[in-house]
């Protein structure tokens, strides 16, 4: 009798074994999935992603329809290529896509998601985000870091002014990087870190924070292939940067708590400070809180926002009617010769509509900041499962000849004169900064920081292409460039093949012509990964993310 149950057992443990995955077959089958592209097995549709996955997604939704449903490794990922979709993505059903994936990076940097970009969605995250827009980053404390702005991009000037009246040439790219990172730390904790004198690193460090934040993590996305991260000790080098990190932000903090509470001019540090003394918005942060929250804002804040400035620039030189344009509103406006206010900045419509055009074109992260479906779905008549991550491909929904015109392609900032568009995501065909719960906090920060740097550069020189080499197009100069230097802020896959913020291969001689001399300018991104090229022509010749993933694993 024993033997006959256990036979029984065995039998019906087999049957399960063999039924299960034809069950899950069956199952699956009566499920209604997006449109897939083909995938190969292990790597799933990595092989279909070039060196700007958001072109190339763009592309495979040309074919595939709005709402894809591809495989990064195993990773289910959702791609939303169109305003309708994102309306349903980001407004309809935003509570259930309101969650960030986490990778290995992630969990490390920000202490298991304790910061706002990657905190998963609950009550942590509400209390932080409503930290974040009521006090660290309002329009009240934004106004508050005017004079901080105000001495950067004076000094920014002077480095131009300097490279102008000599024969040398001036990186424009470095400039603007050197003065928007000084801001956002002089807002951040209080004091820049960049020049002499210093004698920690800071940029080196972060850059290093970013670039693992950035990486593709192998072994998050295709388990069978982990080994890489092992071998390269991944793991171990990036405790090693976070330890540094640690040591020097709990530094600052320690500054800021010895300094004492009575301070003139407060920086976040200071405001988080605060806020941990006072439990404002019924939180308890503890130190390692608090370094997550600063981390967010030079991750989130720096490379972005100089990015943005960096395309305008270039789509100006590209453009010298608009140039022209906006130098004769600026003039008109500004009344002082040597510096143009906020104040002043705030009358000029045609540089906020130059801006909107070029994050419509160019959006510093072209496919936002992923997100994670809490719960199952339906969305356009199509099942989508709990887990699924998600890209919304801000690039295409910004190009769409059926909401944009015919002339979507096109630079031109007239179309936002008559246009009741803003950054705040209400119109899901443009994006620039995400929408709905999960909407960007540093708007008013960031475009306040835009206007009045280009305000500045435009006012005072003329910029205007000097050389050219014959035979070469537009397009040499002025490349999206893609690389681990440029998808620094990025999470996951995601980020990594997004490449996020696209920042532009400045290369043109500039010279500012009237009184003042000439200005070389040069993209600090290409000059960054000039050794990178060999590589990054020929995978882009063969259209290959695997071979940046190569390349990401070898010099990582
Ligand atoms: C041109 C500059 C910037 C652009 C284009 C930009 C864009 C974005 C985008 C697309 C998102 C994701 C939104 C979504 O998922 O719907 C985001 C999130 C975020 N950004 Fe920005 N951003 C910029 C500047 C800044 C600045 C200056 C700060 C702060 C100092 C900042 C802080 C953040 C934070 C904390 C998040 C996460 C919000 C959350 O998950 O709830 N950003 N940004």
């Amino acid at each position: 009798m024993e033997n006959i149950i256990i036979s029984l057992c065995l039998a019906a443990i087999l049957a399960f074994l063999f039924l299960k995955p034809l069950l899950k077959r069956t199952t699956a089958t009566r499920l209604n999935l997006p449109p897939s592209p083909w995938r190969l097995p292990v790597i799933g549709n990595l092989h279909q992603l070039s060196l700007h996955p958001h072109r190339s997604l763009g592309a495979l939704s040309l074919r595939y329809g709005p709402l894809m449903l591809l495989h990064f490794g195993r990773v289910p990922v959702l791609v939303v290529s169109s305003a309708d979709v994102a309306h349903d993505v980001m407004k309809t059903h935003d509570l259930k896509f309101a969650n960030r994936p986490k990778t290995k990076a992630v969990n490390i940097f920000t202490n298991g998601g304790r910061d706002v970009a990657f905190a998963s969605y609950g009550v942590y995250w509400r209390q932080m985000k409503s930290v974040c827009t009521v006090h660290l980053l309002s329009k009240k404390m934004v106004k508050s870091y005017e004079k901080v702005r105000e001495e950067e991009i004076k000094e920014m000037m002077d480095k131009v002014e300097k490279g102008s009246s000599s024969s040398l040439s001036v990186n424009l790219s470095e400039i603007i990087v050197d003065m928007t990172n000084n801001v956002i730390c002089r807002i951040a904790i209080g004091r820049k870190y960049s020049g002499e004198g210093n004698t920690w690193d800071f940029e080196k460090h972060l850059r290093k924070v970013m670039e693992y934040l950035g990486a593709f993590p192998v072994g998050d996305y295709i388990p069978s292939l982990a080994w890489i991260d092992k071998i390269r000790s991944v793991d171990r080098n990036m405790e090693e940067v976070n330890k540094a990190f640690v040591e020097f932000l709990d530094r600052v903090i320690q500054e800021h708590v010895d300094e004492g509470k009575n301070k003139e001019t407060l920086d976040i540090v200071d405001m988080l400070l605060r806020i941990q003394r006072e439990k404002t918005n019924g939180l308890e942060l503890d130190r390692s809180d608090i370094r997550a929250v600063i981390l967010d804002i030079f991750a989130a804040g720096t490379s972005t926002t100089f990015t943005a400035i960096d395309w305008v620039m270039a789509l100006l030189i590209r453009h010298p009617n608009c140039m022209k344009n906006l130098q004769d509103e600026i003039r008109t406006y500004s009344r002082h010769k040597l510096y143009t206010s906020e104040e002043e900045v705030d009358n000029m419509e045609y540089l906020k509509a130059v801006v909107k055009e070029a994050l419509r074109l160019h959006p510093p992260i072209p496919m936002l900041v992923p997100r994670q479906l809490s719960e199952d779905v339906k969305l356009k008549g199509y099942d989508i499962a709990a887990g699924t991550q998600v890209i919304i491909n801000a690039w295409p929904i910004h190009r769409d000849t059926t909401t944009w015109g015919p002339d979507a392609e096109e630079f031109k900032p007239e179309r936002h004169l008559d246009l009741p568009l803003d950054f705040q995501g209400q119109d899901f065909k443009y994006i620039p900064f995400g929408s709905g719960r999960r909407l960007c906090p540093g708007i008013e920060l960031a475009s306040t920081l835009i206007e009045v740097t280009l305000a500045n550069l435009v006012n005072q020189f003329n910029w205007r292409v000097e050389t050219r080499p014959s035979g070469d197009d537009d397009e040499y100069y002025l490349a999206e460039t893609t690389g681990i230097e440029v998808s620094q802020m990025s999470n996951g896959p995601i980020r990594t093949q997004t490449g996020q913020p696209a920042a532009v291969s400045l290369c043109r001689r500039i010279r500012r012509v009237g009184p003042l001399w000439a200005a070389v300018s040069k993209s600090s991104a290409l000059t960054r990964t000039a050794w990178y090229w060999p590589l990054c022509g020929s995978a882009r010749r063969l259209n290959c993310f695997m071979l940046k993933l190569i390349h990401q694993s070898v010099c990582l």
